[in-house]
């Protein structure tokens, strides 16, 4: 078989660790402001400005339909989540204090079960 193909059972064991840090991701309690999509119809004016907006909800449903190729894809629309959130959101807000809270637990998360 080529190298280079991923093998279907290889992608699983990929894919492992993104469901372990989705699970944590979903269920922290600084995570409420990320649980659903933005609400196009509250809040028009932040399509206006976030290009790709991304949310614990849609990664779940992507990881579950097998939309990401690898676990780098996951980390990237993770990390979408928490650039829209303080580009959008001031630091000192509650929805920016806790996308800094979110960002941070991600990341530490994510190296630990990198290494
Ligand atoms: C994510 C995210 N980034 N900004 C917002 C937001 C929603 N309304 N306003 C004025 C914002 N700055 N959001 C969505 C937060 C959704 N949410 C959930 C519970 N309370 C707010």
């Amino acid at each position: 078989p080529s190298t280079n193909h991923i093998t279907s059972r290889k992608r699983k064991e990929d894919l492992e660790v993104c469901h372990v840090i989705l699970g944590e991701l979903e269920a922290h309690r600084d995570s409420w402001p990320f649980l659903e999509p933005v609400d196009r119809a509250k809040l028009p004016e932040y399509f206006r400005v976030v290009k790709k907006p991304m949310d614990f909800q849609t990664i779940r449903c992507k990881l579950r339909d097998g939309r990401y190729s690898c676990r780098e894809a996951f980390a990237s629309d993770s990390r979408l989540v928490f650039s829209n959130c303080l580009f959008y959101n001031e630091d000192q807000s509650k929805i920016g204090m806790a996308g800094h809270s979110m960002k941070n637990f991600f990341e530490k998360r994510w190296s630990e079960l990198n290494r």
